[in-house]
């Protein structure tokens, strides 16, 4: 029987490192602000909002979210990103995705001050991640939560063999990235890659990461015995059940570690976001902070 990987834990770790941090900052009068633009009603995202606005009055992050109808123009929420970029109040700014069919996402993700891109969905935080540049930049939060629960579960990444399924901006490109500068050797597999490759990927990786929204993609069958399994995905069933994109019933027989849906990659994302709104915070007002997560 696999460890379950307690995400919620970690992420009360990691808050309460950003709450000091908070408190840093509040002592030379500045306050992280973070602006969340949701548009339209995506049911992961409304999640995603709801218990966001939980975690940063936790912590002392200034959060608020604007809400915009499905109908929403691209012009009205680019000039309203044009005024948050502007606003020294604002330090983070989100727009959450998917958005609806009128937007076009590289327009809004370019349109984001790269100052103030805590998705680190703007070409320049992008291009550096990939490139593995040196200095501070915003990285994506769902990944780079996961680099921290890998950690702080003394998983050893360089030279393992690691398949990340998915490849959003979101999750599967930027944890690709992540992975391979830990050294590890990584396959990225998605919607084209035949679902017996996905199998024989899946037996050979140390480490799997799920990051699809399809139910049941990855089931105990097609792990290798002792690997480590991170479920990202977050599905809402009929009866109202939320599951991840592992069979966690079976997936827990093989697997040595397993990430729940929820409880698991989720939390780790939201306190990761105010992580990020707290770095950023402090890069935008110049104040030097101590690291102090590497060693939660
Ligand atoms: N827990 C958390 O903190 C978070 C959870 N999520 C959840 O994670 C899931 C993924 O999110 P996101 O990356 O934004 O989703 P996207 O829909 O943007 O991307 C899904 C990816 O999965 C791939 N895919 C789809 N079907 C298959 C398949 N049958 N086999 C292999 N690959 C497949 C797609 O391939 P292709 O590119 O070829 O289309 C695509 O790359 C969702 O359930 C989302 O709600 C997301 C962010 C944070
Ligand atoms: N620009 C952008 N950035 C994102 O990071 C982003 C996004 N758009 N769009 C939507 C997805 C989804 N996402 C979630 C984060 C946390 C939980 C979360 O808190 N999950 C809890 C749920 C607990 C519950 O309330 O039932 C858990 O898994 O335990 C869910 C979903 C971030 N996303």
């Amino acid at each position: 029987m696999a460890k379950i990987i307690d995400g919620k834990a970690i992420a009360k770790k990691l808050r309460a490192v950003v709450k000091a941090q908070t408190e840093q900052l509040k002592q030379k009068g500045v306050i992280p602000g973070l602006v969340v633009i949701l548009i339209g009603n995506d049911p992961a995202s409304e999640i995603y909002v709801r218990n966001k606005e939980r975690a940063a009055e936790k912590v002392g992050v200034n959060a608020r979210t604007i809400k915009y109808p499905a109908s929403a123009t691209e012009a009205e929420v680019l000039a309203k990103i044009e005024a948050l970029n502007q606003d020294e109040q604002v330090d983070a700014i989100l727009v959450q995705s998917p958005m609806p069919a009128q937007f076009n996402s590289e327009v809004i993700q370019a349109a984001i001050s790269p100052a103030k891109d805590v998705d680190g969905f703007h070409p320049l935080n992008i291009g550096k991640l990939f490139a593995n540049r040196s200095g501070y930049y915003p990285v994506a939060n769902t990944p780079r939560g996961i680099m921290t629960m890998l950690k702080h579960e003394g998983v050893a990444l360089a030279g393992k063999n690691i398949l990340v399924v998915g490849r959003s901006i979101l999750v599967g490109r930027p944890m690709f990235a992540l992975l391979e500068r830990a050294n590890a050797t990584v396959t990225l597999a998605h919607r084209y890659t035949p679902i017996d490759t996905l199998k024989l990927l899946a037996q050979q990786a140390d480490v799997v990461i799920v990051a699809t929204g399809v139910v049941n993609l990855i089931q105990g069958s097609d792990l290798k015995a002792g690997a480590v399994v991170i479920d990202v995905g977050i599905n809402r069933l009929a009866d109202g059940k939320l599951v991840g994109d592992v069979d966690f019933s079976s997936a827990s027989q093989v697997a040595s570690a397993i990430t729940p849906v929820p409880g698991g990659v989720g939390p780790m994302t939201i306190a990761t976001l105010l992580q990020t709104t707290v770095e950023l915070a402090g890069q935008h007002h110049d104040i030097e902070m101590e690291q102090a997560w590497q060693n939660i």
